[in-house]
This record gives C-alpha cells, sequence and structure tokens, in this order.
C-alpha cells in the first residue's frame, strides 16, 4: 500500500519505521529540516539495545497525498484542525486514519467529508529523541475501528498492516475502544503531570495510590461505569506494565509543551455538565495541569 503519514512525531517516526518494511510510506512533516534529515540519514529507532536505522520518504508539501491509499494522522488532538483544513486536496475515498489519544477530536471528525475514517488506539510507548531518531519505550498493540464506512475496512488494514512485533487488531466499537484508553488516561496521565512521577510510583506510593483510587472514582461515576473493580485492576495493571515511563502528559508538561488535557478531562467534564456527579478532584486536575500549560 501506499501510505502517507502526518506528523513525524513520536508516533509518525515509529510507525513509518515499521510499515515501510511492507509498505511505501512516506512522512509530511511541518518543517523542511526535520524532511531533509529524515531523507539524509534515514528513521533510527532505539529499542532497548538494539538501534535500526530504514530509509523512508519525508516531505513537507502535501502535493503527492493525493496518491496515498492510506492516511494516517499522528499528530496530537490539538493539531487535527489544521491538519484537517490542509486534507482539502485528497481525495473523498481515501481512507483517514486518527491515531489520537481523548475523544476530544471526535468534533473535528464530524464534519469531515471523507468517507472512510478509521480510528485507532495505540497501547505503543515511543519518544522522539531529535528529528529523526525515536526511543521504541513499550510494544503494545494499535485497535482500529471505523468510525464512518464498512466496518470490515478495519478488519482488512489490521490484517494488511500488522506485522511480527508491530500488531494491529480491529474492533466494531469505535466508543467503547476511545473510552476504554480515555479512563486510562484520564487516572493516570494528570496525576503524573501534577506530580511529575513515573506510572509506575502512582502504584507503589500509598499517598499517590489512594490519590488515583479517588480521581478514579469520578472518572467512573461520569462514565456510569458498572465493572468498576474490574476497570480499577485495568488502570493498576497498567501502570505496572508501564511502570518505567513517564506518561506522555507528564512529559509535555516537562518540556513545555501543550498537553492534550482538553480532549481528556475537558471531555469529561463536559459530558458531566448539568449532572450532579461528584467532580472536584477532576476540576482541580484540570486547572492544574491548564495552569502549568
Ligand atoms: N508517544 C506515545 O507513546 C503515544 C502517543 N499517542 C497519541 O498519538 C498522538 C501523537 O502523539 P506523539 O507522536 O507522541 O506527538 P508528538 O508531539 O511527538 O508529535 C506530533 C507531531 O505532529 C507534527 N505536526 C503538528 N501539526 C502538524 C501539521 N499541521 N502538519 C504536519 N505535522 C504536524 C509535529 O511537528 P513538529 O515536530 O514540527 O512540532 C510533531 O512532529 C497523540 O494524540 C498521542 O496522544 C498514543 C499512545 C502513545
Ligand atoms: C498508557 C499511558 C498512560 C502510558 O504512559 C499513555 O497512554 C500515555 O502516556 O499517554
Amino acid at each position: 500500500m501506499k501510505i502517507g503519514i502526518i506528523g513525524a512525531g513520536s508516533i509518525g517516526l515509529l510507525f513509518a519505521h515499521f510499515l515501510n518494511d511492507h509498505h511505501d510510506v512516506t512522512l509530511y512533516c511541518r518543517r523542511k529540516e526535520q524532511a531533509d534529515a529524515i531523507n539524509e540519514k534515514g528513521i533510527k529507532l532505539i529499542n532497548k539495545d538494539i538501534r535500526s536505522v530504514k530509509k523512508v520518504s519525508a516531505t513537507c508539501s502535501l502535493k503527492s497525498l493525493v496518491k496515498e491509499q492510506l492516511v494516517i494522522v499522528a499528530v496530537k488532538q490539538y493539531g487535527i484542525r489544521a491538519v484537517v483544513d490542509q486534507l482539502k486536496n485528497v481525495p473523498m475515498n481515501i481512507p483517514l486514519l486518527f491515531l489520537q489519544n481523548g475523544m476530544g477530536h471526535l468534533d473535528d471528525l464530524k464534519t469531515l467529508p471523507y468517507t472512510s475514517i478509521v480510528l485507532g488506539t495505540v497501547e505503543h510507548g515511543a519518544y522522539r529523541l531529535s528529528d529523526h531518531v525515536v526511543h521504541f519505550t513499550g510494544c503494545g498493540r494499535t485497535i482500529l475501528a471505523m468510525y464512518r464506512g464498512k466496518s470490515e475496512l478495519s478488519f482488512t488494514f489490521a490484517k494488511q498492516l500488522s506485522k511480527q512485533g508491530f500488531p494491529f487488531e480491529a474492533t466494531e466499537n469505535y466508543e467503547k475502544m476511545l473510552m476504554d484508553k480515555l479512563i486510562v488516561n484520564a487516572v493516570i496521565n494528570p496525576l503524573t503531570a501534577l506530580l511529575q512521577v513515573k506510572n509506575g510510583q502512582l502504584v507503589t506510593n500509598p499517598y499517590y495510590f489512594q490519590l488515583m483510587k479517588s480521581v478514579f472514582y469520578e472518572v467512573a461515576n461520569v462514565l456510569e461505569l458498572t465493572d468498576q473493580d474490574d476497570e480499577f485492576r485495568r488502570i493498576v495493571s497498567i501502570c505496572e506494565k508501564t511502570g518505567e515511563n513517564y506518561s506522555s502528559m507528564c512529559k509535555d508538561v516537562m518540556e513545555g509543551r501543550q498537553t492534550e488535557i482538553d480532549g481528556i478531562l475537558g471531555f469529561l467534564l463536559k459530558k458531566a455538565e448539568g449532572k450532579s456527579y461528584p467532580l472536584s478532584l477532576l476540576k482541580f486536575l484540570y486547572n492544574a495541569v491548564k495552569g502549568m500549560e
């Protein structure tokens, strides 16, 4: 397949590195110096002790987007609006795949005229070290679900894109898929960003563990979760598995970047509007992270 990836950050570089083995990938960068660095040096992936370099084409011009058979959008949730404006020349029948955390991007997609829109949740961990070097901090999977279009398409893409060490799966229900990830990000990301700790410390420090539990119960109330004990165990297990990682929001705050708090806690606070759920911790965390931004 000819695949275009818009956004050459941590996830864009990671996906380009793996997908280019079996597909013809072009990375669409925002900065010319980044496109030049990738064209000259390739994409270097660091995974534990292994370093591997792959040759991938990169460009700043969106002209060749019209030739792609799949366009993957790998910018942050707050960058979607600018990308949507740039997609105007892409034929309406080219499938688009959006990989953002949270649910804030759903509003931007509603009015997009494309016939096939796929959503994905990424369970890998990746961190861009320089314009052409990415650190693969945790291998998980990518789950795909159709937002608009024929539901079998997400299964076809999952099959075509999967490769050993970089799996894709598909599911029918995009809302459940995004919600499962949102719960995790709502509990782990703002707390770790505020406390400036690794994910594992939310579990190993008994005081932080109490905070995490209290935040979880507010999230669970807003989403009216019925299986709260199982859900909480799932989050604890993710904290343990990603124990040595700083969450993406914690890193954004450390590096003075905008966070995805609006698409995560902002979304939940909006959902709770007019209801009488207890929300004091979610409001506190939302304002704390916005203030740090
Ligand atoms: N990193 C991770 O481990 C995970 C990330 N995700 C999700 O994946 C999404 C992407 O995250 P991540 O890769 O970490 O983010 P990054 O901030 O590392 O990368 C975003 C990239 O998008 C580029 N960009 C922004 N606007 C445009 C535009 N208009 N045209 C072209 N490029 C643009 C940026 O360019 P520039 O470099 O010039 O700023 C940057 O390279 C997020 O929603 C995140 O939540 C999900 C799970 C794990
Ligand atoms: C799962 C988790 C919390 C891993 O760090 C993540 O998705 C993130 O950091 O955004």
